[in-house]
């Protein structure tokens, strides 16, 4: 398993070891010890899982009470995992990183607290799956439109398949500051 840095330090990409043989393949999809020595030392609580149509985004969101660092990783099919930096002393505010994640490449991504999350579908299907270090609370939850003039995150999808939710997310230069990190 490697922990690789991205863009925006804080951010990390995993990629475990993968071992195939005829009977198909093996990885560990999570070792605590391998991430702490990278600097992850969150505490995961909850685990996540979503199936999504292509053409799907789900996002930007982020939990302003009980913040959450996310582990996210693709089972089936392919996303664009994005995370964007809201933390207001960060150098990197406002700028996102994108990874594709898939059952093929197998690849994490580690989205520390501080930070918005969101995916897009690529495949005709994607069943994604994500550790969190703090329950969900449905009072902290926040969120920023996907097509975002300032963050112009390049989602690689055409016509989105957006919740109600999601479609009406707030711009990011109207959120107040008590509302990002
Ligand atoms: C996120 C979440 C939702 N729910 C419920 C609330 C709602 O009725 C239903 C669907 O919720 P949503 O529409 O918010 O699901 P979704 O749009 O998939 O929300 C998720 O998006 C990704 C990008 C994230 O980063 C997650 O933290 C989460 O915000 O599931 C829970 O019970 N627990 C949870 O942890």
């Amino acid at each position: 398993m490697k922990v690789k840095e991205t863009r925006i330090a804080d951010v990390k990409l995993i990629e475990p070891r993968v071992f195939e043989d005829d009977r198909g393949y093996f990885f560990e999809a999570y070792r605590e010890s391998v991430l702490a020595d990278a600097g992850i030392t969150a505490e995961f609580v909850q685990d996540n899982v979503s199936k999504s149509y292509k053409n799907t985004i789900r996002g930007l969101h982020y939990q302003i009470e009980k913040p959450q660092a996310k582990l996210v990783q693709c089972l089936s099919g392919t996303i664009l995992d994005v995370a964007v930096d809201i933390r207001q002393n960060s150098p990197s505010f406002g700028q996102y990183v994108a990874y594709k994640l898939s059952d093929e490449n197998k690849h994490q991504l580690y989205i520390p607290v501080g930070f918005a999350h969101g995916f897009s579908v690529l495949s005709d299907e994607a069943v994604v799956s994500y550790k969190c270090s703090d329950y969900y609370h449905k009072p902290g939850e926040r969120g920023i439109r996907w097509d975002d003039p300032k963050i112009r995150v390049n989602w690689d999808v055409e016509r989105p398949l957006l919740s109600d939710k999601d479609r009406t997310q707030p711009l990011f230069s109207s959120i107040n500051k008590e509302d990002l990190f």
